[in-house]
């Protein structure tokens, strides 16, 4: 793909239904769990993300140095899965990866009896890791607000520990519906876990043989939502999306109901159109991070001020999401900032600002960068740099706006 494309302004209604990819987040745990349970697990519907099809390939690789690109979740479930086996192996990513922490994980994973040692800066990848020889304790603590990826690592290689592990979460528990997500996951193919108070208990048990459907990606329904929320009108379908979800993400649909976006439930698809908005909301992301930038730019071009909380692991992702959109909202007339510690405030342009041409926007090597921004088109001609940055959660994502009609060169 060409280093820009420009989305033309969409001006006639939104009709169409999106076949949306699955979630890598339940694609990559069942593979990981599929693995561990001795390959018996049926997956359908694995999702076509590169960090799923990244995950796959790595965990029937043979080469003693792994790359994960920049996927956080294989490097982190990869990490606890190759610390806990048999071989000498090594754990590589992009740049930015390598700037991503992991320290957390590997002080437990070593705790519990592995050996990690740092390649470059400690504290982040590259990771080399020996056998894993015996288990020393069965109970860690750690930090439950940083990242949840740490902990659902720990949980999935849990039962294969011959004393099985508790982990006391300290402080708050940020993304804790990634950690439910891990647990329900883990449930489907046999493995109990007890998740009382900030304690999750997981006893040492086989995965057992089972089937699971992958659910579409409620993280890149988000963006349609901000596409009807923007449109002159809409009717639009996202399939494959169930109201009862394993995803946090799913919260999108109560959060953009103060946007502008109606959801309707129907068998396994949602429908989604237009409604009244709110002029001011206040949402604590700490639930659903990925959601933010989607919300931000919605929020900004609708003329929505945002007051927000539980932004903090943006700072740690594909970029600095927070610095990134403030930047970019920018363009927009928009401002984000943080006004005291852990509280952040969206100002959306003043009424009659106008934009100067053209509107250009950088991605930052993030795939939510691209996608968030997108929806702009809607309202103003848009350019966006670096659009293959999608591949890694949502690859089909350019090819359903054009299903939609938007004119993209
Ligand atoms: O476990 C997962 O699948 C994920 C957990 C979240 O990360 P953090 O727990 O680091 O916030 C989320 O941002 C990421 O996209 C996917
Ligand atoms: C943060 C994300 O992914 P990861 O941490 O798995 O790289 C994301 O998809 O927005």
């Amino acid at each position: 793909m060409s280093e820009s494309i420009n989305l033309a302004k969409h001006q006639s209604k939104l009709s169409l239904t999106v076949p949306l990819t699955s979630s890598k987040s339940e694609s990559n745990r069942a593979l990981l769990i599929k693995k561990l349970g001795g390959d018996l697990a049926q997956l359908d519907n694995l999702s076509t993300a590169r960090d799923t099809v990244t995950m796959e390939r790595l965990l029937s690789s043979s080469d003693e140095t792994l790359d994960v690109l920049d996927a956080g979740t294989v490097m982190r479930f990869m990490t606890a899965y190759l610390a806990t086996g048999s071989e000498k192996k090594i754990i590589t990513g992009t740049p930015r990866m390598c700037l991503r922490p992991i320290k957390i994980l590997v002080e437990a994973l070593n705790q519990l009896g592995a050996q990690i040692t740092y390649l470059g800066e400690e504290g982040f990848p590259p990771l080399e890791f020996q056998p894993f020889a015996k288990q020393k304790t069965a109970s860690l603590t750690i930090p439950g607000n940083i990242s949840s990826q740490y902990i659902s690592a720990l949980l999935m290689i849990a039962p294969t520990l011959p004393d099985g592990l508790t982990i006391t979460l300290e402080g708050e528990i940020y993304s804790r519906p990634y950690i439910e997500m891990t647990l329900n996951l883990m449930k489907r193919f046999g493995v109990e876990g007890q998740f009382e108070g900030q304690t999750i208990t997981v006893k040492n048990q086989p995965y057992q043989s089972n089937s699971y459907t992958i659910e579409s990606d409620w993280s890149g329904a988000s963006y349609w939502y901000s596409m009807v929320a923007l449109a002159s009108d809409a009717e639009v379908t996202l399939t494959g999306l169930r109201e009862q979800s394993n995803q946090g993400d799913s919260a999108i649909a109560q959060i953009m109901e103060g946007i502008g976006v109606k959801s309707e439930f129907k068998d396994n698809a949602v429908l989604l159109t237009k409604c009244d908005q709110k002029d001011h909301l206040v949402i604590d992301f700490k639930s659903c991070p990925d959601l933010a930038q989607t919300v931000f730019v919605c929020a900004a071009i609708k003329g929505v001020s945002l007051e927000m909380t539980g932004l903090e692991s943006l700072r740690i992702k594909e970029t600095d999401r927070t610095a990134a959109m403030a930047t970019e909202l920018h363009k927009l007339g928009a401002k984000l900032e943080e006004t005291k510690p852990g509280t952040w405030i969206l100002t959306p342009a003043p009424a009659g600002y106008s934009i100067t041409e053209p509107l250009a926007f950088d991605t930052y090597d993030d795939h939510r960068m691209a996608m968030a921004l997108a929806p702009v088109c809607m309202y103003h001609d848009v350019i966006i740099h670096e659009p293959d940055v999608v591949v890694k959660s949502y690859p089909e994502y350019w090819d359903h706006l054009k299903l939609a009609g938007i004119k993209i060169s």
